[in-house]
């Protein structure tokens, strides 16, 4: 039986996560469960999976926990003090990383720290902290299970053979705006980008797919996780995302990994690895399918391209890039700036920052924190 602390439980990949604990009986175990605010879904929650320990990031939503779960021997606790807590507690066996954004670093370090295994859905935390959570990681020993579906293709394909990898491919859907040009991109509404094609996810991921600037994360997320150099990173659009990713082999043989458009797949893996769980989730059906896959149009999506640039720079440009990039999609999100203008600001933000290469905890937040200070300066 492994023992899980779910961060981000009401969140899209949280959700999912249970249902992946419900489905496989005895296997998995919650100690934990941690989100923000989302105090009603957190009490059914609690009620159905009977955690030991919830928390809330936000104080007052604690303080309401508190009262609604008054009936239950359930600890909540609040803050990131709380969250810490509760993925270092001896009995976690592995975190299962599904916060939003970059303040997914710090629990994710003390997770591994405490030598608890990674089931890392929050690729912010590796695109901000890469060098430092894998140089941790590797000195403690600790697995990093990688959850996004790409990168939990590529970690099945590479099982075959790591040494003799000659590139890795990363299919992108190319989002709801695929073969529009920059000047339709100018008329990008938020309802429209919010509407992924093929994946229910949050809204923030949602629009990082929708700019390209996900597929962008997702390349240094992968250059971290299977210590790949960028020019051995390929990205390829692939609408259909059926081929959830693959891996080239010096001899010119492809390996890919395909599946349906769930989630459940990969979090299962995540958390079954080395083995594999029978399940009862639909399958897929190749009748009638047709796969295609296309070169990303870097001019009209340059997200992407800056996210090349930015990862081979390293430092603490990838964490400034992120953090910027936080802030004007929760403005876009609140309809403060345009679509084109999530870009701008992102650029501009980088091309400002005086890159560190001493990348400790401390310089990371340091360079997180005047990011979002500038873009915030930026918008406003
Ligand atoms: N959704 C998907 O299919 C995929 C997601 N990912 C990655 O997984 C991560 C989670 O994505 P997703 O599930 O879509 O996101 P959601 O927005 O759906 O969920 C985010 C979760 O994090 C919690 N949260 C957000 N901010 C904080 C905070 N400051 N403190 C504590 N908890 C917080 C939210 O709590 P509350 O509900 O209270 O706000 C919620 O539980 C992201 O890094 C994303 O890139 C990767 C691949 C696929
Ligand atoms: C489900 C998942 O892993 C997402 O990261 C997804 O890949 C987003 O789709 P895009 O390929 O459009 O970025
Ligand atoms: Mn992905």
């Amino acid at each position: 039986m492994t023992t899980l602390t779910v961060l981000g439980s009401t969140g899209s990949i949280g959700r999912q996560t249970l249902d992946v604990v419900r489905h496989i009986e005895g296997e998995l175990k919650i100690h934990a469960l941690v989100a923000a605010k989302s105090v009603e879904l957190m009490e059914k929650q609690a009620r159905l999976f009977r955690p030991a320990v919830v928390v809330m990031m936000d104080e007052d939503s604690a303080l309401e926990l508190r009262g609604r779960l008054r009936d239950l021997p359930i600890k909540v606790d609040q803050g990131m003090e709380g969250i810490i807590n509760s993925v270092i507690a001896p009995q976690v066996d592995t975190v299962v990383t599904a916060l939003s954004g970059r303040i997914g670093l710090e629990p994710t370090l003390a997770a591994i720290e405490a030598g608890k295994a990674i089931a890392l859905a929050n690729k912010e935390t590796l695109v901000a902290g890469g060098d430092l959570v894998m140089s941790t990681a590797r000195k403690m020993k600790c697995p990093i299970l990688p959850v996004d579906s790409e990168h939990s293709a590529i970690f099945q394909c590479l099982e075959e053979n790591p040494d003799t990898v000659e590139k890795i491919i990363l299919t992108a859907s190319g989002g709801p705006f695929f073969g529009w040009t920059r000047e339709e991109l100018a008329t990008v509404t938020l309802e429209k980008a919010l509407c992924h094609p093929n994946w229910d996810m949050g809204a923030k991921i949602t629009i990082d797919s929708a700019t390209m600037m996900n597929k962008g994360l997702e390349v240094i997320e992968a250059h971290y996780l299977f210590n790949m150099d960028y020019d051995a990173i390929e990205v390829l659009i692939h609408p259909q995302s059926v081929v959830h990713s693959m891996v080239e082999y010096r001899d010119g043989s492809v390996l890919a990994q395909l599946g349906r458009a769930d989630m459940r797949l990969p979090i299962q893996y995540a958390l079954s690895y080395p083995t594999r769980w029978r399940n009862s989730f639909e399958r897929l059906d190749l009748r009638g399918k047709t796969l295609s896959f296309h070169e990303p149009d870097m001019k009209a999506f340059p997200a992407l391209n800056m996210a090349y640039s930015v990862g081979r720079r390293g430092g603490t440009l990838p964490a400034v890039m992120n953090a910027a990039n936080e802030i004007a999609v929760s403005a876009f999100l609140h309809k403060k700036v345009t679509y084109l203008g999530i870009h701008d600001i992102v650029e501009k933000v980088c091309l400002e920052h005086q890159v560190l290469d001493n990348m400790d905890l401390g310089s990371i937040l340091d360079a997180d924190s005047w990011a979002r200070r500038r873009a915030t300066e930026l918008i406003s």
